[in-house]
């Protein structure tokens, strides 16, 4: 994949001067930095504005941030305030600069130095590591895994999911296993109530992952079950390191780690115990047949496939509204049989719709941080090795110059003039490259099965009293992009 071609923004992180470091409250202003309401709140004698000018400045005078005092402030505050505008704050933010300074910029952030640009999959390549994702896997597994030892976990893990693409084992498992998250939904969705979207979503996409993994499904009425995505929708919510040890959430965040990571070894010893090395369960299984030492590693995609497909998943039924289209394609291609993956290829409207979907939806917007593998210079600008890189994934899925109408949902950006279904470059929402999304294939496949399931059955609707107007998508924070909590209304179709 060649991101030049692309034109995409390249970002380029610079932390502030160390003589800072030993201030507990920089973090506080490393925060604000790109805090509330691109205000730029400046601590003491703070001198990294140079970059941020154009921002409101906001003087706290140090005295007032001391001992117990900063630290109950400060906890306070982010509590009500970052965690509710951090990520579409850091996004628009630097977009808006990428406008100003063009397609390399320097900001300074805080007192490491990082900088973020997307190209040369290779020198671009290592994943980097951010200490609360430290705090979560301790630099092992795929996701978080450099060296050989991520490459050797990468081949391996691709090569499983691709038996499972396989004939057989699709049909058994994956089949099987959206069948029963759409039961789920249809159960809650019939009960006529108006629904938040996310958490019985979150629960589905959950038990497909783990479907996979562990080779069975839980129960949703399974309060274990229940604790552990809910953890997991925890971390993705806290998922920034700069808040640090002040934050009362970071220890919680730390508790319900561990606590999944208990939950998950409990799992995988019944597995051990229950283990016929020539019948496969799921990932796990065959970690243990052919990795036993790596099987840890196998774990943390419960939690990677089920956050990334849950964001996407809650996207659609919000934009659900312009589809009549779709179901017109569904009704005469599929009429009301249980869709396919081949179905897809006859589909191409819908095909389209969900593109779109993925592409204004953008759940992942400055994917997960790489990592320079070596000096570079990129552009004119030299990189040393070791500098922190994020890839801005939006400013592709969004490129004026790539997409006719790059903010508004247009399926036909994806349609020929004949109404075929048209690929695009600039399509990228897993990101590109040797750390491009190990579960791109699994994640589109479910994709489409689940949303042409869920609308062949169901007419989503604002609940009674609140018009389509009124429903407010803005992108609410977290380490993906999601809509604000809504609720919605199912009425059956059959
Ligand atoms: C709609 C759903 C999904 C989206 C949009 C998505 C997107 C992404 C993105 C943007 C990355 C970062 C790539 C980079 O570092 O440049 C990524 C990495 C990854 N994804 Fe996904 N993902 C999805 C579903 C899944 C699923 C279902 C799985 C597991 C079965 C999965 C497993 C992974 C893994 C293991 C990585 C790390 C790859 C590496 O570092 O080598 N993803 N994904």
């Amino acid at each position: 994949m060649q991101f030049h071609n692309v034109g995409g923004t390249y970002l380029k992180l610079h932390f502030c001067s160390p003589q800072f470091y030993h201030w507990n409250v920089i973090k506080l202003w490393q925060l604000c930095a790109l805090g509330p309401c691109g205000h730029l709140i400046v601590v003491g004698k703070a001198v990294w504005s140079v970059h941020l000018t154009g921002f409101r400045t906001l003087w706290i005078p140090q005295s007032v941030l001391t001992g117990c005092v900063k630290a109950k402030l400060l906890e306070g505050w982010l509590d009500q305030h970052w965690r509710v505008e951090h990520n579409s704050v850091i996004l628009f933010y630097v977009l808006q600069l990428s406008k100003k300074y063009g397609s390399v910029f320097t900001v300074h952030f805080g007192p490491t130095k990082v900088q973020a640009l997307v190209n040369h999959a290779e020198e671009f390549g290592d994943r980097g590591m951010l200490p609360v994702l430290y705090d979560f896997t301790n630099g092992h597994g795929i996701l978080f895994g450099n060296g050989d030892s991520w490459k050797e976990m990468r081949r391996f893990a691709l090569a499983n999911l691709r038996l499972w693409d396989g004939q057989e084992r699709e049909r058994i498992t994956f089949k099987k296993s959206l069948g029963f998250r759409i039961e789920f939904l249809i159960l809650i969705f019939l009960i006529g109530k108006a629904f938040d979207t996310t958490q019985p979503l979150s629960y589905a996409v959950a038990n497909v992952i783990s479907n996979i993994v562990y080779g069975s499904r839980f129960e949703y009425s399974d309060s274990k079950f229940r604790a552990t995505v809910d953890r997991v929708l925890y971390y993705l919510y806290n998922m920034f390191p700069w808040l640090g040890p002040w934050l009362k959430s970071r220890k919680l965040l730390l508790k319900n780690i561990e606590n999944n990571k208990k939950e998950m070894e409990e799992l995988v010893r019944g597995l051990k115990e229950t283990l016929n090395p020539q019948m496969c369960r799921g990932f796990v299984d065959s970690f243990l047949v052919r990795k036993p030492s790596h099987v840890s590693s196998s774990m943390p995609l419960l939690m990677e496939g089920g956050f990334h497909s849950k964001s996407h998943d809650t996207w659609p039924h919000s934009l659900e509204l312009y589809y009549d289209r779709v179901l017109e394609e569904i009704s005469s291609v599929i009429g009301s049989r249980q869709p396919l993956a081949e179905d897809r290829k006859n589909l191409p409207y819908t095909d389209a719709v969900i593109h779109e979907t993925q592409r204004l939806a953008n759940v992942l917007p400055i994917a997960i941080p790489h990592t320079t593998s070596r000096d570079i210079t990129f552009q004119g600008y030299f990189i040393k090795k070791g500098t922190l890189v994020f890839p801005l994934l939006t400013s592709v899925l969004q490129d004026g110059s790539e997409w006719e109408s790059p903010h508004t949902f247009n399926p036909a950006h994806f349609l020929d003039e004949e109404g075929r279904f048209t690929k695009r470059d600039a399509f990228m929402p897993f990101s590109a490259g040797r750390r491009v999304c190990l579960g791109e294939g699994l994640a589109r496949m479910a994709l489409f099965l689940f949303f042409t399931s869920l609308l062949q059955r169901f007419h989503f609707s604002p609940p009674p009293g609140v018009t389509e107007d009124d429903l407010d998508l803005t992108p609410a924070v977290g380490f993906t992009l999601d809509p604000s909590p809504h609720l919605l209304c199912a009425v059956s179709r059959v």
